[in-house]
């Protein structure tokens, strides 16, 4: 068993979820309102290391009322655990869970369980079936992940995603270096494409909402 995994993030027209340099600041206002009430809904958030490393997130319900039990999970994939220990993902607004491989550095591990909850899955790369497993064992059953774009394709083609929502901004950064929605190594073949189907879409402000579910 694993829980529901709803895919959410912000691009630029042009697929981008930041730019090369990683500046990442796509949603409107509207749209984080709209985030932090997906984030209220769910029982964790979460993303891989290099999304930590890039923007220190917090990763909490801080952008509409919340009630200190509404901040969710927090959960990074961390194969090697290099998340730096003094980062807001481990400060204690809210329990962390960091997924990490055998191959982490033993002392590394031992200083991140000082400060959150560390679950071994997969031997050099974190096994995402697994630590999924792990995480509906701890009661999470609704989940959410914010990216970033290497993590969004190994959910993806590891069938780990039921949910795609979508923020498109009218923005357009180009770059090939540039982060999109979902990178990795690709699919070759459009008739391989993970398939999606097309629930909503609504604008908020100037940014166009677009929400599918994933064939199954
Ligand atoms: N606009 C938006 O909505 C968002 C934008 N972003 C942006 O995305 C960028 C980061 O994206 P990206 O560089 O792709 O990094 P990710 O955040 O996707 O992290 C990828 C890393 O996760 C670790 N990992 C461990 N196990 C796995 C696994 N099984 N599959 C995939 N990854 C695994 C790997 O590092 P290791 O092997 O060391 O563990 C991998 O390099 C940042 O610039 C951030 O700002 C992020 C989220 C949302
Ligand atoms: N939905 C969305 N829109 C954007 O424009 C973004 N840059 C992101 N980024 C994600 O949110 C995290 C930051 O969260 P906190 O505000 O620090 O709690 C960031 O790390 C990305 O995962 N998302």
């Amino acid at each position: 068993m694993r829980p529901y995994v709803i895919l959410n993030a912000a691009m630029t027209l042009d697929g981008k979820i930041a730019t090369a340099t990683g500046s990442s600041e796509i949603s409107g206002e509207e749209d984080l309102r709209r985030v932090h009430e997906l984030r209220r809904e769910c029982d964790a958030i979460m993303v891989g290391i290099n999304t930590v490393l890039a923007d220190d997130p917090r990763l909490t319900v801080h952008r509409v009322d919340a009630a200190p039990g509404d901040n969710p999970v927090r959960v990074v994939v961390d194969s090697m655990a290099r998340t730096p220990p003094h980062f807001r993902v481990l400060n204690d607004e809210a329990p962390t869970v960091i997924g990490v491989s055998e191959s982490a550095p033993p002392e590394r591990v031992a200083e991140l369980r000082k400060r959150a909850e560390v679950v071994v899955a997969g031997t050099r790369r974190v096994d995402l079936h697994l630590l999924l497993e792990r995480l509906h064992g701890m009661g999470i059953e609704r989940l959410m992940l914010e990216g970033g774009s290497t993590l969004n394709y190994s959910m993806l083609t590891g069938g780990l995603v039921d949910e795609v929502r979508v923020c498109i901004a009218p923005m357009i950064v180009g770059g090939r270096d540039a982060r999109t929605l979902v990178d990795g190594e690709g699919i070759d073949e459009m008739a391989d494409a993970i398939r999606l189907e097309l629930k909503r879409s609504y604008t908020l402000g100037e940014d166009l909402i677009v929400e599918y579910t994933v064939k199954g």
